[in-house]
């Protein structure tokens, strides 16, 4: 009967791309779920459609829509994080940003937009009749219940993994099936721990205790961390994240993550959204230590913080001198996204024992080369507030950490130039003292 079904419902990418009209929203993926041979089949229409508006985001191969609709007059793509390849389309005007707090995005899709097209990568049906997400779970089943059409794309390649729920769609749901076969997932390399990624880790390292329950933000600082935590002597971490990385696999490996001590989803590693390279897709099909969920549940900061020490680890680009943090645009040009990061601000300071870290090297190198202070007196003029001051709990840059929460604006001036590179550290008291936040405590 399953097999039945099946064979009706299998189609060429060709047919299946018919399905989207003049007009549509078309769900399309995230992360290494991109439809891809759907995708290129929908650009090839590009005659025939007009005002086709595809959703999607953290993309890690350019669009075949855009690069045969170079002026967006067909289509036009919006993301709900930007990866490198969409920063330089936003850059041209042709992509945009939806802004979002990604526990949110499942309702947003359920009760504010209109989704009329489906389409998902998947691994191949099981002999239950069902198509494993495997590594992105995400927003997809909100948006499968709302779409008019929905579209599977089989990648023999995609691991199979266990989940809570929504982590797989059944053939019943599904209109049409496109087979793929092996495509490979899209790796993302691992990024080796820098100097001041070192300096971080010993500052960050005395905050974790065992039995803690780890989450590690998106950016090559967490990542870096987390490959530093497995090489330490901490016993019986539990992991419940957002996004998994290589790092989630060197901590299981080295026995330093066991999943042993969660209150919640106990002896399992929790996740919606995985990108690494082929170790970790490797680890994550059928493991019976894995469980992913939709974004709802594991962003969810009363359900994260249900888990007792939550440490979330999360990286900036800009905090202005009264904690404001940016994580997502340069001045008012989007960079990334607001993803998770609140979520997780929050769930970890809620969480019993549990922690939030916003860890930011002190510097970057601007276009001429010349170094520059991420600690600034204001913001940048048209910077986004990605975690408001009054969530931020612990700051930390190579030249140490303060936990904002309590302080007053004065005391988190004080203390957070003293986290600033020592070039700047002047020129911050002075603008601060323009500010009317500069006052020298007794000690620091
Ligand atoms: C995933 C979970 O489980 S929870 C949710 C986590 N989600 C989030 O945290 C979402 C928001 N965060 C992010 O998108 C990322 O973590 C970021 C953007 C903050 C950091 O990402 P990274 O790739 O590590 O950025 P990095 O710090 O290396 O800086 C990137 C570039 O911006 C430049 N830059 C950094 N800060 C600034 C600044 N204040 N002004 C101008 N340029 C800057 C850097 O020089 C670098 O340039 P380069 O690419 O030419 O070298
Ligand atoms: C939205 C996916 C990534 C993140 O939370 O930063």
């Amino acid at each position: 009967m399953l097999m039945e079904e099946f064979r009706r419902k299998r189609v060429s990418a060709e047919v299946a791309a018919k399905a989207v009209h003049s007009g549509d929203w078309v769900e399309m993926g995230f992360g290494a779920n991109m439809p891809r041979i759907l995708e290129a089949a929908l650009a090839e229409r590009k005659e025939e459609l007009f005002d086709v508006k595809a959703r999607g985001g953290l993309l890690l191969a350019p669009l075949k829509m855009l690069e045969l609709d170079p002026e967006g007059e067909h289509f036009t793509w919006l993301s709900y994080h930007l990866s490198g390849i969409e920063r330089k389309y936003a850059q041209l005007g042709k992509a945009f940003y939806i802004p979002i707090k990604y526990s949110e995005l499942p309702r947003y899709l359920r009760e504010n937009l209109q989704t009329d097209v489906a389409m998902f990568q998947s691994a191949p049906m099981d002999e239950h009749g069902y198509f494993n997400f495997g590594v992105t779970i995400s927003h997809f089943a909100a948006a499968i219940s709302k779409a008019r059409t929905v579209i599977i794309e089989i990648n023999e390649d995609m691991p199979r993994v266990h989940g809570g729920y929504d982590h797989a769609i059944h053939i019943s749901q599904v209109d049409y099936v496109v087979e793929g076969g092996h495509m490979g997932v899209p790796i993302v390399p691992e990024a080796e721990p820098s100097l001041v990624d070192r300096q971080i880790a010993e500052h960050l390292l005395p905050e974790i205790e065992d039995g803690s329950c780890i989450q590690l933000g998106i950016g090559g600082m967490p990542q870096a961390l987390g490959k530093m935590i497995a090489q330490s002597d901490l016993k019986d971490l539990g992991v419940h994240s957002e996004m998994i990385a290589d790092a989630y696999v060197d901590m299981f490996e080295a026995g330093v993550v066991n999943n042993k001590r969660k209150q919640r989803d106990l002896g399992r590693m929790v996740y919606t959204l995985a990108m690494g390279t082929q170790k970790l897709y490797d680890f994550l099909h059928d493991n019976t230590a894995i469980a992913a969920y939709p974004v709802d549940y594991t962003n969810d900061p009363w359900i994260a913080s249900q888990n007792d020490k939550l440490i979330s680890i999360n990286s900036a680009l800009e905090i202005d001198l009264s904690g404001q943090v940016c994580s997502e645009t340069v001045g008012q040009a989007i960079f990334s996204g607001s993803g998770g990061q609140l979520d997780f601000v929050e769930a970890a300071y809620r969480s019993k024992g549990g922690k939030s870290f916003i860890c930011l090297p002190s510097t970057y190198k601007d276009k001429s080369g010349q170094i520059q202070s991420r600690i600034k007196p204001l913001m940048t003029n048209g910077a986004v507030i990605t975690d408001t001051r009054t969530t931020v709990q612990y700051v930390v840059t190579e030249y140490g950490k303060v936990n904002l929460k309590g302080l007053s604006t004065w005391q988190r001036a004080e203390q957070l130039i003293f986290l600033a590179h020592p070039k700047f550290r002047e020129d911050l008291i002075s603008e601060a003292e323009k500010l009317k936040i500069w006052r020298q405590s007794s000690k620091r």
